[in-house]
């Protein structure tokens, strides 16, 4: 079958089968999702701001990741009970007032629920994780094509194997509270709960690593975190520990200069690919293995924000990314990503070509070795419970299933002692895969026992094996060892034991250079400016000037326009440049994508011809997108809810802006700016439309308006320009406008943010 059909049918057998659930429901029918009638008009479409406190939705195989029986009993404590109780049950009259000697008395020491409440409050921080603290998760299924067949036994790829998954997106640098769109790699950590056990493909978006050899994770992670002495700067690379520090280690070369292409600020979770990184070697059924590169394709496409953008939502709304993602699963427009394998020969030396395939600074281009989609995931569902799901969720690269296993990778191996290291002081002790997100969803016997917070009552008297006093032996005779786990059988290579590593690992800059000439030329302005950003707000010369010779080592344009930038001489390559091929799979700019799930502003004028926008937003939700309508004020226009007014929109949220009608100030606002010659007098039009007019046509984005809306288009000093539709009937420019939103971005009227 032509394999985007496959994705295109996996994705609406997964969607179709949510939307009958939720008719099943009596719920809201999901948007976007094929066969759903657009909602009713007279209802608030998503997303709604605050959102009301969820319902028990009743979908346990869908909505939770564990339906295990921690699950299924219902808690008083989240269940709204019309009374509380003490933690050991009993009923509590008052929970306002603290026991005291008289009303104006002291508080007494016997008040046991003051104490108990205070208490619990006293203690519900965990330590946040090292790295990746700030993140948002999602529920989600994997349904396999069964291509992987011929290559990987794992069971969780044949074909219509369904498996629940949990994902958690995250940054690297920034504390738990740090904003979402700062310039930096993100996480992309998925937990598959496999009928073999859990399998986690701890990833990021980016597909290569700072570092070669685990050993030097905490030196990395020292430099880029906020200087000991002063705590800043916060979730930034901008700065001269890290800049020193990638400038002195040039294999980090490679992960920086993605880190500075659009590919650091992406647009969404939902628009981003992910990397298994590693090279993994996978057996199947007949015993032959394979070398193999894991990717996550979304399926809307990789697309960035600009630099402005990132910075502006850092202010306006710093929790966008994770808004973003629960915004789009609550409102059906259900993120999707497929998985892929690049596979190679496995072979003693482990390389593939000239690449070496235990050097997690190198890609393979897929060019080369072409990403083949093996399956395909779609998150359903929103966790119930941030800090029970999202922040007690716990990644491991050593959980494995049959077929699967890590490779000899300095990097990987590193990790495979790190995660559970980390967690057991995060996570407070050795028994967090008791935790509902944690655990699988197959039988557990483990004989581990004990230890802080075990949950499990476990029974018998011999936790060891084999045992002849509870009732069996099962590593002996007869036991069932199919399906069970085994690292697969690989060479080592024999020699001395040394701190070295092999001279193919000594290349830093060719790939960084491929990279570089991969890019389209707006994508290219791009990563001049963020080096010439970042260098410019480090303090050292001598750092700055280490950087420029990395630069010139990898592109003499790139070096001199940044060097120019800081105001520095640029100096000559100190190695032999190598032109490797380019490769175009590494540019975000060109493919059409589907509109599925993208944010579309509507600006309306409640006192002008509104007739459109009926239309217009069945129109827009028909195409699995999802309107947002944009007034002066709160409440309703048209008859349709307002989602985001003047003083809350800002244009940075929106894929696409509509013009439905040309407000005009109120009339006791502030004194608009002055009129633009030759345009219609913009303080004729509320000048905070204006302003997200500016903005939309300044970061590239596709504009449409109809009526009177054509008027503050103009009023913007918007005219003809690519990418602004203007004219026809709202419905006809919402079809222009959907066209050219394929491409992400109007390109050709990029530099100019
Ligand atoms: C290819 C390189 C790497 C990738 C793709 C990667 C990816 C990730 C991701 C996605 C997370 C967040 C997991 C979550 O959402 O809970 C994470 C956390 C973490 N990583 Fe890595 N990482 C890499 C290298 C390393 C190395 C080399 C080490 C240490 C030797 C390391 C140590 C950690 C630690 C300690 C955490 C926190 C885990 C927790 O608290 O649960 N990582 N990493």
């Amino acid at each position: 079958m032509d394999p985007k059909q496959l994705a295109k049918d996996t994705f609406e057998k997964v969607v179709g089968r949510l939307a009958e659930k939720a008719a099943e429901l009596a719920e809201p029918p999901v948007p976007g999702a094929p066969g759903v009638e657009p909602p009713q008009l007279e209802e608030p479409t998503e997303p709604r701001a605050p959102l009301p406190p969820k319902p028990d939705q009743g979908a346990p195989e869908l909505r939770t990741a564990t339906g295990t029986e921690v699950d299924a009993k219902p808690d008083a404590r989240a269940q709204h009970e019309t009374y509380l109780t003490t933690s050991t049950g009993a009923r509590l009259r008052d929970t306002d007032h603290s026991l005291k000697a008289g009303e104006r008395g002291p508080t007494l020491l016997q008040d046991h629920h003051l104490r108990e409440k205070i208490t619990h409050f006293d203690h519900e921080r965990i330590p946040e994780r090292v790295v990746h603290a700030r993140g948002a998760g999602a529920h989600g299924v994997f349904v396999g094509y069964g291509n992987a067949d011929s290559v990987c036994k794992a069971t969780f790829l044949r074909e219509g194997v369904e498996t629940p998954t949990f994902v958690r997106f995250s940054t690297v640098l920034g504390s738990r509270g740090s904003a979402d769109t700062v310039r930096d790699t993100r996480g992309f950590a998925t937990k598959f709960y496999t009928s073999e056990g859990n399998f986690d493909l701890v990833g990021n978006n980016i597909p290569v690593f700072f570092i070669q050899d685990g050993i030097k994770f905490p030196d990395v992670i020292h430099a880029g975190k906020p200087h000991p002495d002063r705590e800043i700067p916060q979730a930034q690379s901008a700065h001269d520990t890290f800049w020193d520090f990638v400038s002195l280690h040039t294999e980090a070369q490679h992960h920086t200069m993605w880190n500075m292409s659009d590919r650091g600020i992406p647009r969404s979770y939902r628009t981003m690919e992910g990397f298994g990184v590693h090279t993994f070697r996978v057996e199947n059924d007949a015993g032959d293995t394979s070398l193999v590169k894991f990717h996550w394709k979304p399926r809307l496409g990789v697309h960035s924000l600009t630099w402005e953008e990132a910075q502006l939502l850092g202010g306006i709304d710093p929790d966008f990314h994770r808004r973003d993602l629960y915004d789009a699963i609550e409102s059906g427009a259900y993120p999707a990503y497929e998985l892929g394998l690049q596979v190679f020969p496995d072979n003693p030396e482990q390389v593939f070509g000239d690449i070496d395939l235990l050097d997690p600074t190198k890609i393979v281009p897929e060019e080369l070795a072409p990403v083949q989609p093996v399956g395909l995931m779609v998150l359903t569902a929103n966790p119930t419970n941030f800090f029970a799901e999202t922040e007690q969720v716990a990644f491991h690269v050593g959980h494995l299933v049959p077929g699967i296993d890590a490779t000899d990778d300095p990097l990987v191996q590193a990790r495979l002692f790190s995660y559970v290291d980390t967690q057991l002081s995060r996570l407070g002790g050795p028994n967090f895969n008791q935790l509902p997100v944690n655990r699988p969803h197959t039988e557990v016997n483990d004989m581990f026992r004990d230890g802080f917070h075990q949950h499990a009552v476990h029974a018998g008297v011999a936790p060891y094996k084999p045992n002849s006093l509870d009732g069996g032996c099962p590593f002996h005779a007869g036991a069932d060892l199919e399906g069970s786990f085994e690292h697969l059988p690989a060479k080592v290579a024999a020699g001395t034991k040394v701190r070295a590593q092999p001279a193919s690992f000594d290349d830093h800059f060719s790939q960084v250079r491929q990279f570089w000439l991969s890019m389209s030329p707006v994508e290219q302005e791009h990563i001049i400016r963020a080096y010439t950003f970042e260098l410019g707000k480090c303090y050292e010369q001598v750092i700055k000037e280490r950087q420029l010779q990395c630069l010139a080592n990898i592109d003499a344009r790139l070096c001199s326009e940044v060097a120019t930038g800081l105001g520095l001489p640029a100096p000559q390559p100190s190695i032999e440049l190598v032109d490797l091929d380019p490769s175009p799979a590494l540019s975000q700019v060109g493919e059409a994508w589907p509109p599925d799930g993208r944010m579309v502003g509507i600006v309306v004028d409640p006192d002008g011809d509104l007739s459109a926008l009926s239309a217009v937003r069945s129109a827009t939700f028909g195409a699995g997108m999802v309107p947002l309508l944009i007034g002066p004020h709160g409440g309703e226009v048209g008859g349709f809810p307002v989602q985001r007014t003047f003083a809350t929109a800002r244009s940075v949220e929106f894929d696409a802006v509509l013009l439905a009608g040309a407000p005009v100030p109120a009339p006791d606002a502030l004194p608009a700016r002055d009129a633009k010659a030759g345009a219609a007098s913009s303080a004729a039009i509320d000048p905070r439309v204006v302003l997200l007019l500016e903005e939309a046509f300044r970061h590239c984005k596709v504009i449409g308006a109809w009526g009177d809306g054509v008027a503050a288009l103009e009023a913007a000093g918007i005219t003809e320009a690519p990418g602004v539709v203007r004219g026809g009937s709202g419905p006809d420019v919402l079809t222009g406008v959907q066209e050219q939103m394929a491409f992400h971005r109007v390109w050709e009227r990029f530099p100019q943010s």
